[in-house]
């Protein structure tokens, strides 16, 4: 799995942290990347021991996880809303994220958004106090020029993401493309998104405004949680 920015202890912490929170009997979201990871690890064990919870994941990578760490999975139309759902971030500022360096955010926001609870897990190198990260925008692909037209329009710089391992672009597990793109920093959040949402071909962006509840920072020697 993709690693990223800080330490592994300091995203275990977190994940741990997180994955301490869930109940008996409940529907858990599964984020996506190495810290979201830790806390997979983590309910796995704690169904070892006899947890019960259904687990449902946010990504191909989350369930093949999931399912190594022998956690039961079900798909969001299976069951009536999820009690928890605990993912990482590329960026927090406050209670607003980036998303999407691993190309998962559209399915992650899905789950995320319908979740009662929403936990962030990071590192403190995630901590800033103005979103200036690229932001990932997952495409339609007939519609890739036409929305990299519209970020420009709307200050921003888009590349198209290409895969590591091989020629081409990325291709994310909806079957789409993503546009990077650079907006600086961002001051008005809110407004971008909504700008986003509303041009035609775009599947989901990663910025995340206002959805979570709680974010828990690992240092490797604790977490420091924030409520928002
Ligand atoms: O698409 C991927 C996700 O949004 C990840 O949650 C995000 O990129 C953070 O990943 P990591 O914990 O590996 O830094």
């Amino acid at each position: 799995m993709k690693t990223t920015g800080g330490s592994d202890a300091a995203k275990r912490d977190a994940g741990e942290s997180a994955a301490d929170l869930v109940t008996d009997g409940t529907v858990v979201g599964l984020g996506t990347g190495s810290t979201a990871a830790h806390a997979i690890r983590a309910l796995g064990r704690a169904v070892d021991s006899g947890l019960d919870i259904r687990g449902v994941p946010t990504s191909f990578a989350s369930r093949e996880l999931a399912r190594e760490a022998g956690i039961p999975l079900v798909d969001l139309d299976e069951v009536d809303g999820v009690d928890i759902a605990i993912d990482g971030a590329d960026q927090v500022a406050g209670g607003d994220l980036i998303k999407g360096g691993g190309a998962a955010h559209a399915r992650e926001k899905i789950v995320d958004a319908a979740a009662d609870r929403f936990v962030v897990v990071a590192d403190p190198s995630k901590e800033v106090e103005t979103l200036d990260h690229l932001v990932p925008v997952e495409v339609l692909p007939a519609a890739r020029t036409t929305v990299a037209s519209a970020v420009e329009s709307a200050g921003g710089d888009p590349v198209l993401r290409d895969a590591e391992h091989k020629d081409g672009p990325v291709v994310t597990d909806n079957g789409n493309l993503v546009l990077d793109c650079d907006f600086g920093a961002i001051e008005a959040a809110a407004a971008l998104a909504r700008t986003l949402s509303e041009t035609p071909g775009v599947v989901e962006h990663g910025l995340f405004v206002g959805l979570a509840d709680e974010v828990h920072v690992g240092t490797g020697e604790g977490v420091t949680v924030h409520e928002l």
